[in-house]
Formats: C-alpha cells, structure tokens, sequence
C-alpha cells in the first residue's frame, strides 16, 4: 500500500494549447478539471524558453488550485526564483536543466553545488516553500543533500522507466538504495519522469517512504485514449 500522492504535470496540455496561439485547451480549466478528478497536486514547470508552461500560466493557476502547487524549473534562472517567490507554491522543485533540453535529463550534483544549493534552498524555505531538488538514484548525491537543507528529493526516474520492462528487479535497485538513505536522513522523497501507467504501481510498492509522484508524458498521452478522468482514477489506483 503506497501513501504517495498523484500531482498530475499538466506542461503537455500547454503544449497542445501554444499549438494554435489560442486558449484551448484552457489551461487553467483543464487544473481544476484535473484536480476534480482526482489529482492531488498540479504540477507546472515553466522553461525559459515557454515552449509549453507560460510564466503568465503560473499568476493564473496560483489562486485557482485548490490542491497543492508544485512548480519545477532552473533556480539558476534569475526569472524563476522571482517567479516562485511571488507566486509562493506549496513546494518548488528545483531541476538543474540547461538551456536547450528537449526535456530534464539529470538531477543535481549535490557535492559541487552543496554552497549554491544551500543559499537557494534557503531562500524559498525563508518563505515557507517547502523545496525538492531533482536528483538520480544515487547514494552519495542523497547524502549531499542532508546538508543542502532541501526538505524532499524528487528521484529522477527515466533510468528506471527505461530498464523496467527488461529487468524490474534490477531497475528499481539504486532507487530503494536511494530512498533508504533519504528515509535515515530525514529526508522526503518525491519521484517522477517517465512514469507510466505500466511501471508506476512496482515503483510504489518498493520504494520506502515514497509521498508523492508528479507525472505529466504519460498520463496526457494515456488520456488521449482513455479520456482524462479515466486516466487519472487509473493512475490513482496504481498508487493504492
Ligand atoms: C523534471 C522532470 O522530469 C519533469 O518534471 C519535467 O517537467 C518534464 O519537462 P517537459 O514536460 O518539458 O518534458
Ligand atoms: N517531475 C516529473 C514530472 O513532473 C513529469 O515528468 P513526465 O511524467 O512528464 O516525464
């Protein structure tokens, strides 16, 4: 029995809004139409470049989320830190892209930025925004975090999602390794990238202490198919 929440990553249903410059789908409807069935968090990750999530996008779902708003981006963005500091979400997660990506690819090193991250980390904290930092299943990097101050890691789990059908067992090693030290540190952990309906529920069933899942790809691919409030019950359900 997993007691991870389902924060449901709605980038994709901007994507298919900035399609055709207009406003549909409606983003925020879309949210709440989300939460209404189900979610237990929207997640929004705004890139430089607006390719998909709007800065604007963010001013118009604070107020109207009614469940928690995670908001996950580059720190080292000077435009995002003022973003989630106006904004003040329920938690931000902190992703250390570059300019460019097609998607994340990496999570933080925790040892070189230890100085860097402590700072920001401080900052949103100083305002009550409890703080992610997206890192890979590895032991040493979730040992640097301690100290970081952070109060979760999100685990990046693309490396799992793509071993999962060849050898689960194997692919879920690094992360119960991982999460067993986040649990010793006193530190909270979140997972997400790559997720879908067919690894999800082997994840949360081995992953100690998990609280939350944030999933965006799959769920609105899925939902093309199955219909939205479908998809999300499905994706719920993988969770109990
Ligand atoms: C950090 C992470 O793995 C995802 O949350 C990310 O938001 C995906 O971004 P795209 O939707 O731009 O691929
Ligand atoms: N932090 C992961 C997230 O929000 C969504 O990632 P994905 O499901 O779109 O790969």
């Amino acid at each position: 029995m997993s007691q991870a929440k389902l924060s449901v990553n709605i980038n994709k249903i901007a994507t298919l809004r900035n399609s055709r410059g207009g406003n549909n789908p409606n983003l925020v409807k879309t949210a709440l139409d989300c939460e209404r069935f189900g979610a237990q968090g929207i997640t929004v990750h705004p890139r430089p470049d607006e390719r998909h999530i709007r800065y604007q996008d963010v001013f118009d779902l604070k107020d109207k989320i009614q469940t928690e708003f995670n908001i996950e981006g580059n720190c080292e963005e000077e435009k995002f830190v003022e973003l989630v500091l106006k904004n003040k979400p329920a938690q931000v997660t902190l992703v250390p892209d570059v300019l460019g990506q097609i998607t994340s690819n990496h999570g933080w090193d925790t040892i070189k930025h230890q100085n860097y991250l402590q700072d920001i980390i401080a900052k949103f904290r100083e305002q009550n925004i409890r703080v992610s930092i997206f890192v890979d299943a590895n032991v040493e990097m979730i040992e640097a975090a301690k100290t970081t101050g952070t109060d979760r890691i999100e685990l990046y789990t693309e490396a799992y999602a793509k071993q999962f059908e060849n050898n689960r067992e194997k692919a879920i090693l690094p992360y119960i390794a991982a999460a067993h030290k986040a649990n010793e540190l006193g530190i909270g952990i979140n997972a997400g990238h790559d997720l879908d309906l067919h690894n999800l529920h082997y994840f949360a069933q081995n992953i100690p202490g998990l609280l939350e899942v944030s999933i965006g790809h799959a769920l609105i691919v899925d939902a093309l198919y199955l219909g939205l409030e479908n998809t999300i019950q499905r994706y719920l359900y993988q969770l109990k």
